[in-house]
């Protein structure tokens, strides 16, 4: 298992004349030994890109990536121990299931002895014990695709095993019973684990660490609760959660947010940088509906079982409210935001609060 340091790592397909021109933004992380990090984006934001870098199928234009402090950056795939998992199962289908997870261990001379235990466990915790003298050629996609992830898990020399998007071919209600599987084994062996997805379920359950990525830029690493509660990109904020975090346009007056014609108290003083564009972040977790606060004009309301989805506007802008189920919404209502839920935003970054001037 290893650190995974990405450093000052850039990519272009073709020449890179600006900051646009390159797939992927200047990248510099630190992805700790035995961590379990998804890499979660839209379709186009570089999620591939940097899997293919870090597995060493594509060089970085510019940039070096180490493992365990071991500069790899010109090491093909084959040279850098990596175990990976695609979209569809590889296995080979005359051999059994025990013995497609015994195989990576037999290729490298790991004694007999530790291949039964290793296995034993890797198909006891993908609940597999029951078929493990099954041949894999008429198994079900997701055994096969469970097949392939305790192939990746089974080994305990591998720098990090590498997954992509790989639960895209299992159904839809056997998905968990792969994720789960796939803590049990994270829990056990410890493994390094980059889980590339564009599902923020598959994301948040998956791993300890979500690294979100827009427009070729990691935009925020974070553990599922900072990613909920503190979103630094007002991106991360409409990607995650559902609905999205709310976004107004405000001004700002110390503790104060001005939103079309009226005033929103802030847990703090914010100051923003001049000419910056100011938005205020509230999800619709921490929205009320009231006789007190701005004025709230329903458009819809959604009842999805255990909580009412109410939308609306505020000062002409869309807004989104939560409410428990049984909630009634008021006839004219006025939205309060939870103080200390508030987050706020200058060109889509969340600013931190203004701190007070040392008293001289
Ligand atoms: N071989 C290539 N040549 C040129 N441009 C590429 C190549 N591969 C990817 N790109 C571009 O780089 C950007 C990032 O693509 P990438 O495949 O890394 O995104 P992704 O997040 O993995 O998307 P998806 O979820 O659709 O796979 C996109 O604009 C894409 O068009």
């Amino acid at each position: 298992m290893a650190e995974i340091t990405l450093d000052h790592i850039r990519h272009a397909y073709g020449p890179a004349k600006s900051r646009d021109d390159y797939a992927l933004k200047e990248l510099n992380h630190v992805w700790s030994d035995g961590g379990a990090y998804a890499l979660l984006g839209p379709s186009g934001c570089g999620k591939t890109t940097l899997l293919n870098i870090i597995s060493g199928l594509l060089t970085p234009s510019e940039g070096r990536i180490l493992f365990g402090g071991k500069d790899v950056t010109g090491l093909p795939p084959e040279a850098r121990n990596i175990a990976q998992v695609f979209q569809f199962p590889v296995v080979y289908d005359t051999m059994s299931v025990a013995e497609n997870l015994a195989f990576p261990l037999k290729n490298r001379g790991v004694p007999a002895a530790e291949i039964k235990a290793r296995v034993a466990r890797v198909l006891d915790m993908l609940r597999l014990t029951a078929i493990a003298d099954k041949k894999a050629a008429g198994l079900t996609a997701d055994n096969k695709q469970k097949i392939s992830l305790g192939r990746g898990m089974v080994r305990d020399d591998v720098a990090a095993i590498l997954f992509d998007e790989p639960l895209t071919v299992i159904d839809p209600h056997l998905k968990w019973e792969l994720r789960a599987g796939l803590k049990r084994l994270h829990r056990e062996f410890g493994h390094t684990m980059v889980y590339v997805t564009h599902d923020q379920t598959e994301a948040l359950t998956f791993a300890d660490k979500v690294v979100v990525m827009y427009a070729g830029e990691v935009v925020q690493v974070g553990t599922p609760e900072e990613l909920f509660l503190t979103p630094t990109h007002t991106f991360v904020g409409y990607f995650i959660g559902s609905p999205g975090m709310n976004v107004l346009p405000v001004t700002l007056e110390g503790t104060t947010a001005r939103v079309g014609g009226e005033e929103v108290a802030l847990p703090a003083a914010f100051a923003a940088p001049a000419g910056a564009r100011v938005e205020l972040g509230v999800r619709p977790e921490f929205v009320t509906l009231g006789a007190e606060g701005l004025a709230f004009t329903t458009t819809r309301v959604d009842d999805v079982g255990r909580e009412k989805i109410v939308h609306g506007t505020i000062a002409g802008r869309d807004v989104a409210a939560i409410l428990p189920e049984g909630a009634e919404v008021p006839a004219e209502p006025r939205a309060r935001f939870r103080l200390d839920r508030i987050n706020l935003y200058a060109d889509d970054w969340r600013l931190a609060p203004a701190t007070k001037e040392p008293a001289a």
